[in-house]
């Protein structure tokens, strides 16, 4: 009998056996955290090849048991957390599903929720509780403050309340939503956000350029584009790849992303600035109208990004660096493109800011934000855009990189979509270290000083 009423400190026998099958970069993290915070009867597993590296690694850890497979590892828990890829998930859950103990709680941490509902709902027995769940930050962020997001789809109360016991030691925001609503929602955030910066990164590959040592891209809002570039393609390519092609609703966004991108660019093309002008008035007042002028910006300052740049500013007259603020005219056309995809499509996104962002999406938002709230800075990115021809080479292989992604994604080819992937992530790997650290510190700083994010 499972008594759901519990916490870490709840003595040994009245604690769940807590499950988790794939022992990657999301499950190696639950396990840490959730044996630190002194949950004691953990049970893991990866695929059966790697029993005994995995026994070896945790062969001293008093609370952290390794089994060899899914079927040890369902058959003992009273909640169970399938933490593998979302492409594999139907299999996984297929083999292991009906081993699952009786009157025991399955999670889930896929990041894309359709295949991961079907195929609980298919291979499930019929006495076991359905509570899912899905942090919406990567292996390296602090779960602190973060999202987690909760979805009670076939389970009583005391299921959730169980499951929400366990996951509280993370310290993460519970956020309740079913796995439609999880679909939408990430959809609107992490999907079309992770394609701008894919495409960026695609497009600075084809030119064969590391943009922060080309003096163009080394501070500011480009110090952002540069570190959370470099900090997805350091990541696994299958997690982008699950949440673009297997959620439902991610393709028109990411379609109207590249639309976006095309036509602005043509306007670049046709010189016509009276209208791309209007253009982005008229997303402006639809994205950052009413609502965004409330709040206080996301980012505070610009200031604040540079001392997580990877490269130098021109030096000004010989001085170490230049002044605030005088980076290079830039079009942006990646974020001008963001703002007119989410006006197009009537997104909301200070909405799902507060649901459900991820730090990623916070920095695409707090970056666009700090853009058009500024009418000298829009103005003088249109201006760029339409008469200064430094980034035109660059722009030219964004909307190229943005329609490649865009169909791979229509396509729904995960062969295609990791050769994209790796192709560029090869090209920018000697940076990762250096990226993953300074992006960590951008991401935290940022938080910190966002009033918006707390
Ligand atoms: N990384 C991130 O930023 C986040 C990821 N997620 C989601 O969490 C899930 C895991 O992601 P992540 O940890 O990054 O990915 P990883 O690739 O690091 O981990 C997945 C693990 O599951 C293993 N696995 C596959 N099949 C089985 C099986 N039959 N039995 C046991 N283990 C198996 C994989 O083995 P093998 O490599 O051999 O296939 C791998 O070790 C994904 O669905 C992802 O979308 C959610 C939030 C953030
Ligand atoms: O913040 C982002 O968008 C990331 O890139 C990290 C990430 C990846 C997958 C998830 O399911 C949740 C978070």
């Amino acid at each position: 009998m499972i008594n759901y009423d519990v916490t870490p400190d709840s003595p040994y026998e009245e604690q769940p056996a807590i499950g988790v099958i794939g022992m990657g970069a999301m499950g190696t993290m639950y396990a840490k955290y959730l044996s630190t915070s002194g949950w004691k009867k953990i049970y893991v597993c990866d695929q059966p090849t790697k029993y005994e590296t995995l026994r070896e690694k945790y062969a001293d850890h008093p609370t952290i048991t390794v089994l060899r497979d899914g079927h040890q590892v369902s058959r003992i828990s009273d909640f169970t957390m399938y933490s593998v890829e979302a492409e594999f998930i139907e299999r996984v859950v297929a083999e292991y599903g009906p081993s699952t103990k009786y009157g025991a709680i399955v999670a889930g941490q896929t990041s894309v929720k359709a295949p991961e509902k079907a195929a609980f709902e298919k291979y499930l027995p019929d006495d076991v509780h359905i509570v899912s769940c899905h942090s919406l930050h990567g292996p390296t962020v602090s779960p602190v403050g973060q999202p987690l997001v909760l979805i009670k789809h076939r389970a009583p109360d005391e299921a959730l309340m169980l499951v929400e016991n366990i996951l509280r030691p993370l310290q993460s925001r519970f956020v309740y939503l079913s796995f439609e609503g999880h679909d939408i929602v990430t959809a609107n955030t992490q999907a079309v956000t992770h394609a701008a910066f894919l495409s960026m990164g695609t497009a600075w590959a084809n030119e064969r350029e590391y943009p922060w040592e080309t003096g163009h891209y080394v501070g500011g809002i480009e110090t952002v584009k540069v570190n959370i570039m470099l900090r997805i393609y350091s990541n696994k390519w299958h997690v982008y790849a699950g949440l673009a092609i297997l959620n439902p609703s991610a393709r028109v966004q990411i379609d109207q992303y590249a639309r976006s991108t095309t036509e602005l660019y043509k306007l670049m093309l046709a010189a016509d600035e009276p209208g791309l002008r209007a253009r982005m008035y008229a997303a402006r007042d639809k994205v950052f109208g009413a609502k965004g002028a409330e709040r206080a910006p996301i980012l505070l300052s610009e200031d604040i990004l540079d001392r997580f740049s990877l490269g130098r500013r021109p030096s000004v007259n010989g001085s170490a660096g230049a002044p605030p603020n005088t980076h290079p005219a830039n079009s942006h056309l990646s974020l001008l493109a963001m703002v007119d995809c989410w006006a197009a499509l009537g997104i909301q996104p200070f909405v799902h800011l507060d649901i459900a962002a991820t730090p990623i999406y916070r920095m695409l938002l707090g970056v666009s934000e700090y853009l058009f709230r500024s009418p000298a800075r829009l103005d003088a990115a249109i201006h760029a855009a339409v008469h200064d021809t430094t980034y035109r080479a660059n722009d030219l292989e964004f909307v190229i990189a943005a329609r490649g992604w865009s169909q791979c994604i229509e396509f729904g080819s995960f062969e295609l979509y990791q050769r994209r992937f790796m192709e560029t992530a090869t090209f920018f790997e000697s940076r990762f270290d250096e990226a993953t650290k300074a992006g960590t510190a951008m991401l935290q700083a940022i938080m910190d000083s966002s009033p918006a994010a707390r």
